[in-house]
């Protein structure tokens, strides 16, 4: 998917939300369990219900892959149900010696034929460019996290000609040599919204995958005062809040009815702080 096919599905939608399908086994509903693949189903109706209010879906693959090859088979299937335009994020948070990233890349892009992958930055170039040989296919780079163990290397400070950074600022800096803002994505936890402007300074154009609004507590008005640009040039995302709105029979109108609320939020936002 382009760039710009991604922010026509936005305006389109009034939405960039993007909707984590983190599907616990243990957490959905019990009348689900005598399925013969209870996570796709679930995927399936939660799809069903939330299409047209969000602009992609991600997958954690760790809710996949702790099932083994089954798991693998209701992350194919749930694939095939997400309507073709779109966005697809396989949150697998991967990056090797390139070889490996080659595999990794085909894995996800040809296999499975996501839009996108999660990356992470720390062994460098040459584990992250190969999943940038594939046309329309994103890397979504590791920068500032939402989790509290962000201090222990992102925020260490990196002394670049005579200039101060923090590391993830350095992140974004040097990995804009490696790709564009058309295949290129940095993920910014909605915690951190407070760094978002200084991203921004940096990365103007690129899109920001934004987790950690909902369970994690991140402020989405705040993410979106600060990180939109005039592409909108944001993906936020939620998971645990939007699906698992209820653990009942009713749990894919509930989860309706939660990205609903986000939508409409985000359209007051779009209103106000979309560039025109
Ligand atoms: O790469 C991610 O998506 C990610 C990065 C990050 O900094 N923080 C973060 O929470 N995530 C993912 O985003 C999702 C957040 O889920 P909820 O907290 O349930 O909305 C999980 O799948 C996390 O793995």
């Amino acid at each position: 998917m382009t760039r710009q096919e991604l922010f026509d599905q936005i305006q389109r939608k009034r939405s960039y939300l993007c909707i984590g399908l983190d599907t616990d086994i243990k957490k959905i509903p019990p009348h689900l369990l005598q399925l013969e693949d209870p996570i796709f189903e679930f995927n399936r109706q939660i799809i069903e219900a939330t299409s047209d209010l969000c602009v992609a879906y991600k997958p954690n693959i760790a809710f996949y892959e702790a099932h083994g090859p089954k798991g693998w088979v209701s992350l194919a299937r749930t694939l095939e149900v997400i309507p073709k335009d779109i966005f697809t994020i396989a949150d697998a948070k991967r990056g090797d010696i390139g070889n490996t990233s080659e595999l990794y890349a085909r894995a996800f892009f040809d296999q499975l034929t996501f839009d996108s992958l999660t990356v992470a930055p720390y062994m460098g170039v040459d584990s992250v460019t190969p999943f940038l040989q594939f046309p329309n296919k994103w890397v979504i780079l590791l920068a500032l996290t939402s989790n509290p163990g962000h201090d222990d290397f992102q925020m260490l400070s990196v002394v670049s000609e005579g200039k101060s950074y923090f590391m993830f600022e350095k992140v974004i800096q040097n990995s804009q040599a490696w790709a564009t803002a058309d295949n290129m994505m940095y993920v910014i936890g909605a915690t951190r919204h407070d760094y978002i402007e200084r991203v921004r300074e940096i990365a103007p154009d690129h899109f920001l995958l934004v987790p950690g609004v909902g369970a994690q507590g991140g402020d989405l008005g705040e993410v979106s005062r600060y990180g939109m640009n005039k592409q909108c040039g944001l993906l936020v995302n939620s998971a645990r809040q939007i699906i698992y709105a209820s653990q009942g029979e009713d749990f894919a109108e509930k989860a309706r009815a939660a990205a609903l609320a986000v939508q409409q939020e985000m359209d007051r936002y779009l209103n106000e702080y979309l560039p025109r």
